[in-house]
C-alpha cells in the first residue's frame, strides 16, 4: 500500500519532520493566491501518475478561515481523481471553542466544521483539541475519524529537561487533565488555579492553596490565544512569592500582542510544541502523530525504524 504526505510550504519543516519518522515519502502542495484573494491549488501529480492509495494531508488549523477552504479543495480534488484513502493530519484544530448557541441562532462551528472535516476526511488526527462542554472529539468529528492525541508527555519531557524541580500550575480547572499527565511521568508538584472568563480578553484567576514561594513554577496549557491567562496567572504567581515562572503551551496560537503581554506579566521563558510554527517551538509531536498514523496502518513508525 502506498502513501504520501502532502503538505503546504508554509508548514513544510514541520511535515518534513512528521514524514522523516513516520517513515512517508512527502511532496508540496503549490498555492497561489489570486488578487481577489482565490486560491488556485496544484497537487503534485506528474501527467497520468496515479494517486498513492493512502494521501496524509498535513494542515494545522491556526488561522482557519483560508485554511479550510484549503482542505475543501484538496479533499475535493483528491477524491474526484479517485483517492481510495485520505488522512487530515491537523495538529492544531480550529473552531473546538464554540461548542454551543449561547444566543438563539449563533452558529455552532465546533458541530459544523467537525462534520465538514468528518464527510471529507477517513481519519483527523489532532493533538491537545479544546474541548469544554463536551468529552471527546468524536462527538464533535463524527463518523469515527476522530484521534484525539496528548501532548502533555512530551511537554512534561521538555519542562524536566529546562527547569529542576519545577511546581506545575495549570490556570484553569480544564487544564487539570494535562497537568496531571504531565506531572505524573516525572513526579512534578503540581496544582490548578480556577477561572473566570469575562471575555476574549479579560480573564479573573485565583491560585491554589498551595506553597508557591521560591518555587521554579511552570505554567502548562493547551493554548494561548490573547495571552491573558497566563498573563495574569504569572502575576499572581509572581506577587505570591514565586521564584521564576515559565510557560509552556501546546497551541502557540500568540494572537497579536500576547507574547508582550505575556512577557511583561514577567514570565521568563515561554516554549511551544510545533503543532502551530511559532519562534517558540521547542519540542517536535512528529513521534506522537507518526505513532498515530503507524496505528492506522500508514508509514513506518510502528516499525522500529522511524528513518
Ligand atoms: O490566551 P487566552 O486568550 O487567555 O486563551 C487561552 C485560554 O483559553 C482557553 O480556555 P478558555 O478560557 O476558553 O476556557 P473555556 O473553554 O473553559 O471557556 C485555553 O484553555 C486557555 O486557558
Amino acid at each position: 500500500m502506498s502513501a504520501l504526505l502532502l503538505y503546504f510550504a508554509d508548514e513544510r519543516a514541520a511535515a518534513e519532520r512528521l514524514a522523516a519518522t513516520a517513515g512517508l515519502p512527502c511532496a508540496e502542495i503549490e498555492r497561489h493566491r489570486f488578487p481577489d484573494d482565490e486560491l488556485r491549488l496544484r497537487l503534485p501529480l506528474a501527467a497520468g501518475e496515479a494517486l498513492a492509495d493512502t494521501l496524509v494531508l498535513y494542515r494545522s488549523l491556526d488561522r482557519p478561515n483560508e485554511k479550510l477552504v484549503e482542505l475543501l479543495l484538496v479533499a475535493g480534488e483528491a477524491r474526484r481523481l479517485g483517492a481510495r484513502r485520505l488522512l487530515l493530519v491537523a495538529p492544531y484544530l480550529a473552531y473546538m471553542r464554540q461548542d454551543i448557541a449561547f444566543h438563539p441562532g449563533e452558529v455552532v462551528s465546533q458541530q459544523v466544521v467537525g462534520r465538514f472535516l468528518a464527510e471529507r476526511f477517513d481519519a483527523v488526527l489532532t493533538v491537545d483539541p479544546h474541548l469544554h462542554r463536551i468529552e471527546t472529539l468524536a462527538e464533535a468529528i463524527p463518523h469515527g475519524a476522530a484521534v484525539s492525541l496528548s501532548g502533555a508527555p512530551l511537554l512534561a519531557e521538555l519542562i524536566a529537561s529546562k527547569v529542576a524541580n519545577p511546581l506545575l500550575i495549570g490556570p484553569d480547572a480544564e487544564s487539570r487533565q494535562w497537568i496531571e499527565a504531565a506531572a505524573a511521568g516525572h513526579g512534578f508538584d503540581f496544582g490548578v488555579c480556577s477561572k473566570v472568563r469575562h471575555g476574549d480578553r479579560q480573564v479573573d484567576i485565583a491560585l491554589p492553596a498551595l506553597a508557591v514561594q521560591g518555587r521554579a513554577v511552570v505554567l502548562l496549557d493547551d493554548v494561548a490565544s490573547s495571552g491573558r491567562t497566563l498573563a495574569r496567572a504569572a502575576e499572581l504567581l509572581l506577587a505570591a512569592g514565586a521564584a521564576s515562572v515559565d510557560a509552556a503551551v501546546t497551541h502557540a496560537l500568540f494572537a497579536a500582542d500576547a507574547l508582550e503581554i505575556i512577557r511583561a506579566a514577567g514570565v521568563r521563558e515561554v516554549w511551544s510544541s510545533d503543532c502551530i510554527v511559532h519562534p517558540s517551538n521547542a519540542v517536535s509531536v512528529a513521534p506522537l502523530l507518526a505513532g498515530a498514523l503507524a496505528q492506522l496502518g500508514v508509514g513506518t513508525a510502528g516499525e522500529g525504524n522511524p528513518d
